[in-house]
C-alpha cells in the first residue's frame, strides 16, 4: 500500500528524522513546506524557493480550481510544469479554504457547496472531485483527503460528527484514489481538543490505510498551550512508520515543540506573509525591519543562511526598502524567512540525528525570548 518509502534514520525521544522518498525527489524530515497558494510562493521565483533548501511545496486546490481552473492547469501540462517546480508538491483538498475563504458554503454528507470569493460562482467539492482535481488535473505528488473541520471551541457532539464524516470522506477518497503508485494519499485526523475523539479518528483512518496522516483542526485559534496539549497525545495515535503532518503550523516555536512531540511535516504562510509585512525571523526571534534601530545597521540578517537576502543585504537597506514600500523589500524578507525556516528544520534534523533535541528545544526557546 505504501506508495512512498518513509525511512526513519534516527529518533530522539518522540522526535524523528528521516526521508520520505517520492518519484520527484526526496523530502528530508522534519520538513517545512512553503505555501504556493495560487501556483506561486508569493513574491518568490521557484529558483529562489529551491535555493532555500525546500524539498516540497504546497499548492491550494481551492484557489487553483477557481483560477485558472484545474482543467486549464491540466491542459497546460499540470501544476509542476505550469509553475516550473519539478520537485514534490502537496496539494490540500480545499476543505479548509472553503470554510475560511468562501462567504457561502454548505456541507452535506455528499459534498461541500460554496460560492467563489472571486466572482460568486457556485462550486461543488465531493471527496471524489477533490481527488480528481488534485491527482488527475493538478498532478500533485501528495494528495490530501477532503475533510470537515470545525472551528474551536467546538461542542463535543459537533466535533464528533465532523470527525466521523471526515473518516467517511477519507474512505471515499481512498476508493477514488485507487491503486496509484506514483502518488500518495494522506488522511487527516480530526476530533478537536478531545483525546477520545482524536483516538477514534486515528483508529478509523488507520483501518482504511493511508500513505501519511495529517493532524487537522489545530492552529485555528486555540493558542500555543492548547495546541501543545493535543500534540502531547495526537501524533502518537497515528502509525509510527508513516509521516505525520501538522497542518497550518506555524511560528518557529510551534514547529520546534511539535517536532519534539513526533511531528514530521509542516506548512504555514507565516514566512512569506510576515516577510511582506516587514518582519524577519531570526534565531533571536522576529525583527520588525520598520524599526528605526535598523536605519544604519550595516550587518546582514544572518550570514550563515545560504541565500543572498540573508547573507548579503544590510538591515539598513532592508529597513529603507520596507519604509519606502518597495517590492524588493517584500521579496528579500520573504526569501530570507523561507530560508530561515528551512535552516531551522535542518538544525532539528541534525539535533535529532545527534540525540540532542532536548538541548536544542531548551536553547531555542530561551533565545527566541531573549530579544
Ligand atoms: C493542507 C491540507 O489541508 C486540507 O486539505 N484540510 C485541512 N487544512 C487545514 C489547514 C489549516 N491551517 C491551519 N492554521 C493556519 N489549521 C488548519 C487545519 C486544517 C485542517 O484541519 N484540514
Amino acid at each position: 500500500m505504501a506508495a512512498f518509502p518513509f525511512t526513519i534514520a534516527a529518533t530522539d525521544g518522540k522526535a524523528r528524522t528521516g526521508v520520505l522518498s517520492t518519484p520527484r525527489g526526496d523530502i528530508r524530515t522534519p520538513a517545512f513546506m512553503p505555501v504556493g497558494t495560487a501556483g506561486t510562493v508569493k513574491a518568490l521565483t521557484v529558483e529562489q524557493v529551491a535555493a532555500t533548501g525546500a524539498d516540497i511545496l504546497l499548492g491550494n486546490t481551492y484557489h487553483l480550481m477557481l483560477r485558472p481552473t484545474a482543467e486549464r492547469v491540466r491542459r497546460l501540462g499540470g501544476l509542476h510544469r505550469f509553475m516550473r517546480w519539478e520537485k514534490p508538491i502537496l496539494t490540500d483538498s480545499g476543505g479548509f479554504q472553503v470554510m475560511s475563504l468562501s462567504q457561502i458554503s454548505k456541507v452535506t454528507e455528499d459534498s461541500v457547496t460554496f460560492q467563489s470569493h472571486l466572482d460568486g460562482s457556485r462550486h461543488v467539492l465531493t471527496p471524489e472531485r477533490s481527488i480528481e482535481i488534485q491527482a488527475d488535473l493538478l498532478g500533485s505528488d501528495i494528495v490530501m483527503q477532503l475533510d470537515e473541520l470545525v472551528a474551536l471551541p467546538a461542542e463535543r457532539d459537533r466535533a464528533a460528527e465532523a470527525m466521523r464524516r471526515s473518516a467517511r470522506w477519507g474512505q471515499r477518497c481512498r476508493d477514488a484514489f485507487g491503486a496509484r503508485e506514483a502518488q500518495a494519499l494522506f488522511a487527516i485526523q480530526q476530533g478537536g481538543t478531545d483525546e477520545a475523539l482524536r483516538a477514534e479518528s486515528a483508529e478509523r483512518l488507520r483501518e482504511i490505510g493511508f500513505d501519511g496522516y495529517a493532524i487537522g483542526g489545530l492552529a485555528v485559534g486555540e493558542g500555543h498551550e492548547a495546541m501543545c496539549e493535543v500534540l502531547d497525545y495526537a501524533p502518537g495515535m497515528l502509525p509510527a512508520e508513516r509521516p505525520r503532518y501538522l497542518m497550518g503550523v506555524g511560528k518557529p516555536i510551534d514547529i520546534v515543540e511539535a517536532v519534539y512531540r513526533g511531528v514530521d511535516m509542516f506548512d504555514c504562510v507565516l514566512p512569506t506573509r510576515s516577510g511582506r509585512h516587514g518582519q524577519a525571523w531570526t534565531w533571536d526571534g522576529p525583527l520588525n525591519l520598520k524599526n528605526a534601530r535598523f536605519a544604519e545597521d550595516e550587518e546582514p540578517l544572518d550570514p550563515t543562511i545560504p541565500v543572498s537576502a540573508s547573507r548579503d543585504y544590510s538591515k539598513a537597506y532592508l529597513h529603507h526598502l520596507v519604509k519606502a514600500g518597495e517590492i524588493l523589500g517584500q521579496v528579500l524578507l520573504s526569501w530570507h524567512n523561507v530560508a530561515f525556516f528551512q535552516a531551522l528544520m535542518g538544525e532539528m534534523r541534525a539535533a535529532i540525528a545527534e540525540r540532542r533535541m532536548e538541548a536544542f528545544r531548551r536553547d531555542f526557546a530561551a533565545r527566541q525570548k531573549a530579544r
